[in-house]
């Protein structure tokens, strides 16, 4: 089944449209970049996908269920979303703000236990972060945040991950390391926002091209992304070069 779906999908913000009428269906295994230039409504459409906020029009299915008519528990568990500079005001220490990850898939009256606890400090390993466990998170630079926020997402371990800007904050390796982290974990659908489209063309195998004011493209990668679709997209043209991991594009 597809995990995530649009059907005739219009989202608009402030009197402008993000997408109209947008099919698209996210599979198990899928990852999907979201490209388009500041302001084109990367956020504003992964919050609509995660239920923050109603679409215009259409419909949103997680799981072949309506987004709208599942319960916020329950779609926590299907769903999870990295939210743009995550807020470190968190009252607890590192690892406490990891674990919350699990909070969904606990009951009304229980606490975490030490499987919950495990995936956390995996989590954390896994993002760089074991040794800053007993931290308080607001001590954290911005990309140890920016991690943070990621072990957390990994912690709640669900089918469907959302992320605005995953790469943000994060020196060049860091960003390479993160999305192979992402990649070592299968099966998932995913739609990540990135503004190096490099790394969408090194990591992600389908796209969703918003052009403002122009509508949106969405399709396997290797036909929707190309210098002409960045150029049009970025207001720059783009030069294609040969990278040791397929094709670079670099502004004119
Ligand atoms: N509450 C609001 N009222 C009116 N316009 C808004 C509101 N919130 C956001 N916008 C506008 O909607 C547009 C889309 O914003 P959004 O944050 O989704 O874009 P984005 O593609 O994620 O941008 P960026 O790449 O800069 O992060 C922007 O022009 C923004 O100014």
């Amino acid at each position: 089944m597809n995990q995530l779906t649009c059907h005739d999908l219009t989202v608009t913000i402030g009197g402008r449209t993000v997408v109209e009428g947008l099919e698209l269906a996210v599979e198990p295994g899928q990852t999907w970049a979201i490209l388009g230039p500041n302001g084109a409504g990367k956020t504003t459409l992964l919050h609509t996908l995660a239920g923050l906020r109603p679409a215009t029009a259409g419909e949103v299915r997680v799981d072949g269920e309506p987004l709208d008519h599942l319960p916020r528990r329950r779609l926590a568990r299907r769903l999870g979303l990295l939210l743009q500079d995550p807020d470190p005001g968190f009252a607890g220490t590192v690892l406490e703000a990891t674990v919350a990850g699990r909070h969904p898939h606990l009951g009304a009256w229980s606490m975490e236990g030490e499987a919950d606890y495990r995936l956390a400090r995996e989590a954390l390993a896994t993002m760089g972060l074991a040794e800053l466990a007993g931290r308080d998170p607001a001590t954290l630079s911005g990309g140890e945040r920016q991690r943070l926020a990621l072990a957390t997402l990994f912690t709640q371990d669900v089918p469907l991950e959302l992320l605005d800007e995953p790469t943000s904050h994060l020196d060049p390796g860091r960003q390479i390391g993160v999305l192979e982290a992402l990649a070592a974990r299968p099966d998932r659908g995913r739609m990540l926002s990135l503004h190096d489209a490099n790394l969408a063309v090194r990591f992600c195998d389908h796209a969703l091209l918003l052009y403002p004011g122009e509508g949106a493209c969405a399709g396997p990668l290797e036909a929707v992304v190309n210098e002409r679709t960045l150029g049009r997209l970025y207001g720059r043209d783009m030069v294609r070069l040969e990278g040791p991991h397929g094709p670079v594009f670099i502004p004119a």
